[in-house]
């Protein structure tokens, strides 16, 4: 079955019913050890997540590692350009989740990202990734731990389907040929525009099911979340890209009214009610003005369309939703992304679940976990319905390779991710209670500790992973 590799002699395989993984005792878990300081942080993280299920579950649990090969490892296996093999594959798809170390995609030519083919591979459409603060660590943030949220990023379409033509490229120039000859000028809402004959060309495609089935499972998280957290915020820019960024907004939407109508409420609807929860008598058109500041100004069509809305909303939902029962609803309102960029700055208390696209959540994950202390503290989770991956939000940080120096933090904490998700909660609070307290104690790598006021001595990436186990004794 496998050409060069052998799982271990003992374990039993993760299977999933409902898309909920059923894990034995002795599961058997693929790693990926990864490109870059992928060498060490993997050991730093194994030795992490062996002591913490030890400790909790007193030797009656045990993960049963299983290695395989991607990145710069395949290649020294497997051989020239062999960077993603079969034998990885199939050992993911058999054993159903698998935890991972960063691997490298070249800028501008070379393989496509091996990240973002093993998400589209395994379907795993939904990228969860916490960004919560640690009590002692240091920040560049004024209040980092004011933030926490989840970003909720759609994993498998967007740019990233990377379907992208070449500028000066045979079928790039026809494409700009047709679009400019013939797509444009058929479609009057573009006028006169035409492409520049040297441009480089990329689609962004943003399907409606893609969109709902991410939209749904942030909906499903926010139910399980504190009554305070249920908070579904849609990221886009759908004032400039209408019909893909902004019908992922109008879909997300049209999914929560939809599957979710008696748990949620709209940021709209819930102005809608409030306006007549403070003012029974209110009329329609009132109402209508007061949820839409330019109301006076525009055409009497629209001027219809959003008198019609607030009717809707107080026909349809006033019994189940008024009366201040849309408070412990969950809440779904929307932000343009440029906004939430500094709203997670300035308002950071506001936002719990952020449901993204493609490349907005990765631009926005990054920024998030910058603010609870940088990339060592991010991680992360590529789940589907039959499969799930672990990693963390960062990349391979090559100029730190080999040195025992980088912060092993975020991929420990997406071993903590995965032990959850395979319902294994005392070890993950295991490990969080020991990496809280060994930052609360300045034991901390050189990213935390160059923060740090007073300034303390770095750890090596090692020692972290010491000291966080040393604290399961105390
Ligand atoms: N999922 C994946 O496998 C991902 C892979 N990549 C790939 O990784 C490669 C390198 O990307 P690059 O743009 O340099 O981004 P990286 O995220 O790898 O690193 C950028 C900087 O972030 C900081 N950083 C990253 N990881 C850690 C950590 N564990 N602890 C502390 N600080 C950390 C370091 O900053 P400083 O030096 O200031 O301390 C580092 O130099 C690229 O090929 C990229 O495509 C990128 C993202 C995700
Ligand atoms: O695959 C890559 O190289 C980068 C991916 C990335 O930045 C991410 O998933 O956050
Ligand atoms: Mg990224």
């Amino acid at each position: 079955m496998y050409e060069k590799i052998t799982p271990p002699p003992t374990g039993e395989k993760i299977t999933f019913q409902n898309g909920e993984p059923i894990v034995p005792d002795n599961p058997i878990v693929p790693f990926i050890r990864g490109d870059g300081t992928g060498i060490d942080i993997w050991p730093a993280t194994e030795k992490v997540l062996d002591a913490a299920v030890a400790r909790a579950y007193n030797e009656k649990r045990k993960i049963s590692w299983f290695k395989v090969y991607a990145g710069d490892e395949a290649c020294d296996l497997y051989g020239t350009y062999q960077y993603l093999p079969q034998d990885t594959l199939t050992a993911i798809k058999e054993y159903g989740i698998a935890i991972k170390g960063p691997l490298t995609t070249p800028v501008g030519g070379g393989i496509r990202s091996l990240n973002v083919a093993l998400r589209q591979i395994f379907d795993l459409y939904a990228c969860v990734r916490p960004c919560r603060y640690y009590a002692g660590t240091p920040s560049p943030h004024k209040s980092p731990d004011k933030l926490d949220v989840i970003v909720y990023r759609e994993n498998t379409e967007d740019i990233y389907l990377g379907i992208e033509w070449k500028q000066g490229s045979e079928i790039g120039e026809r494409l700009i040929s047709i679009l400019n000859k013939d797509l444009i000028p058929a479609t009057p809402e573009h006028g006169k525009k035409q492409i520049p004959l040297d441009a480089g060309i990329g689609i962004k495609p943003i399907s409606r099911s893609g969109s709902q089935r991410l939209v749904r499972r942030a909906l499903k998280h926010a139910l399980q979340l504190p009554k305070e957290k249920q908070q579904v915020t849609l990221v886009h820019k759908g004032n400039i890209m209408k019909y893909t960024e902004g019908a992922f907004r109008d879909w997300g939407y049209e999914l929560a009214t939809q599957e979710f109508r008696a748990e949620c409420v709209t940021e709209r609807e819930s102005w809608i009610l409030g306006n007549k929860e403070k003012n029974p008598q209110i009329s329609l058109e009132e109402n209508a003005r007061m949820i839409d500041p330019g109301f006076d100004n525009l055409t009497p069509e629209k001027k219809a369309q959003i008198v019609k809305e607030v009717e809707t909303v107080i026909n349809s939902i006033w019994s189940t939703h008024g009366d201040g029962q849309w408070k412990d609803k969950v809440m779904v309102n929307d932000r343009i992304a440029d906004s939430i960029f500094q709203q997670i700055q300035t308002r950071p208390d506001e936002y719990s679940i952020l449901a993204t696209m493609n490349l907005n959540g990765d631009y926005l994950s990054d920024a998030a976990a910058a603010i609870v202390g940088g990339l060592g503290m991010g991680p992360g989770a590529n789940i589907g319905d039959s499969c799930a991956i672990f990693e963390a939000t960062h990349g391979t940080a090559p100029k730190h390779a080999g040195l025992d120096k980088i912060n092993p933090g975020s991929v420990i904490l997406s071993g903590v991710m995965m032990l959850e998700y395979m319902g294994w909660q005392e070890a993950a609070d295991l490990i969080k209670r020991g990496l809280g307290a060994s930052i609360a104690d300045g034991k901390v790598t050189y990213d935390l500790a160059r923060l740090m006021e007073p300034p303390v001595e770095p750890l090596k990436c090692s020692e972290f992973a010491d000291a966080i186990i040393q604290q399961f004794n105390c």
